[in-house]
C-alpha cells in the first residue's frame, strides 16, 4: 500500500453532492486536505456523539462519503476549504493564524447538540436536535462565522463580553456575509429544518429575530457574556448599511484592515466606527464615497 493525495466525493447535510480533497493511506480514505498553500492541513474528525476532542479521523473505504452519518463531516470539510480559500484569495491570509495553521473540525459532538463553537484550537459542531438545528456544519455562513472567531482571536483579540464581545460576534457574522453573499441571513440553511424561510439572525433586519438595530436599543444584561448574541445586532446593521452603501468588495477590505490594524481587545462600538473610518481613509481617502458611506452606516445605528 502507498499514500496519495486523492479527490473523493461526498453528500452534504442538505443532500447535495460535492467534490472533496481527501488522502489515501493503507486502504483507507481520510477527510484530510493537503492541497492548500499552508504548512498544516484541513482535517475533519468525528466525536461519534461523545464529547472528547479532537476525536478520530473521518474515514471511508471507497472515497465516496455518501452515508447519512457522514453528511456533517462532508460539509465541515468542504466549507472549511471554502473559508480557507476566501481568506487566502481575498486578503492573502494563510489560515486563521496567517502562518498556515492546521484547521481541525470535529463533528457529531455531543448528543442533539444545538451549538457550534471555536474552542481556541479547533471548530466543533453539534448535530442539532432536528428541530432547532440540523447538523450545524451544513452551512457556509456557520463555518465562516466559526473560523472568523479564530481569525479575530489572532488579530484584534476582541474580549468576548459586553460591547467588544458583541463586536466579536458581529465580525464573525459580517465575514460570513462576505463569504456567502446570497442574502443577509445567518444560519438559515441549518436553523429549524422543519420551518422554511427563517434564520438565526438577520443583518438587514436584526429586530426580526429579537436583536436591537440601534444603540438606543442596547440591552444591558449579565446573560450570554453581556448579551453578545443580542447586541451584535447593532454593529451587524452598521455592516449591512456599509455593504448597501459601498458594496461588498470595499466593505470587506475596510473590515479586514480594521480587524488586523486598528481594533484591539477592549474596542467598543464607537472604537469600531473609528477603526472603520481610519481603514476607509487609508484605503480610499477621507471624504471618499467609501469613507462617507462608512460614516453614515454607523451614524444610522446611533454610534458616533
Ligand atoms: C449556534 C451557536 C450557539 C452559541 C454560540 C455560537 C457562536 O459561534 O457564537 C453559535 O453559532 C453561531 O452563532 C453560528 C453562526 C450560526
Ligand atoms: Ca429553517
Ligand atoms: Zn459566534
Amino acid at each position: 500500500s502507498y499514500n496519495a493525495v486523492t479527490e473523493g466525493t461526498g453528500v452534504g447535510v442538505l443532500g447535495d453532492t460535492k467534490k472533496l480533497n481527501t488522502y489515501y493511506s493503507s486502504g483507507t480514505y481520510y477527510l484530510y486536505d493537503t492541497t492548500k498553500a499552508m504548512t498544516g492541513v484541513i482535517e475533519t474528525r468525528t466525536a461519534k456523539n461523545l464529547s472528547s476532542l479532537p476525536g478520530s479521523y473521518s474515514v471511508d473505504p471507497d472515497d465516496n462519503f455518501n452515508a447519512t452519518n457522514q453528511r456533517a463531516d462532508v460539509d465541515a470539510h468542504y466549507y472549511a476549504g471554502v473559508v480557507y480559500d476566501y481568506y487566502k484569495n481575498t486578503f492573502n491570509r494563510n489560515s486563521f493564524d496567517n502562518k498556515g495553521a492546521t484547521i481541525t473540525s470535529t463533528v457529531h459532538y455531543g448528543r442533539n447538540y444545538n451549538n457550534a463553537f471555536w474552542n481556541g484550537s479547533q471548530m466543533v459542531y453539534g448535530d442539532g436536535d432536528g428541530t432547532t438545528f440540523t447538523s450545524l456544519s451544513g452551512s457556509l455562513d456557520v463555518v465562516g462565522h466559526e473560523i472568523t472567531h479564530a481569525v479575530t482571536e489572532r488579530t484584534a483579540g476582541l474580549e468576548y463580553q459586553g460591547q467588544s464581545g458583541a463586536l466579536n460576534e458581529s465580525i464573525s457574522d459580517t465575514f460570513a456575509m462576505f463569504m456567502d453573499q446570497k442574502n443577509f441571513l445567518i444560519g438559515e440553511d441549518v436553523y429549524t429544518p422543519k420551518i422554511a424561510g427563517d434564520a438565526l439572525r438577520s443583518l438587514s433586519n436584526p429586530t426580526q429575530y429579537g436583536q436591537p438595530e440601534n444603540m438606543s436599543g442596547y440591552v444591558n444584561t449579565t446573560s450570554d457574556n453581556g448579551g453578545v448574541h443580542t447586541n451584535s445586532g447593532i454593529p451587524n446593521k452598521a455592516a449591512y448599511n456599509t455593504i448597501q452603501s459601498i458594496g461588498y468588495d470595499a466593505a470587506q477590505k475596510i473590515y479586514y484592515r480594521a480587524l488586523t490594524v486598528y481594533l484591539s481587545p477592549k474596542s467598543n462600538f464607537s472604537a469600531a466606527r473609528a477603526a472603520m473610518l481610519a481603514s476607509a481613509a487609508d484605503l480610499y481617502g477621507t471624504g471618499s464615497t467609501q469613507y462617507n458611506g462608512v460614516a453614515s452606516a454607523w451614524t444610522k445605528v446611533g454610534v458616533n
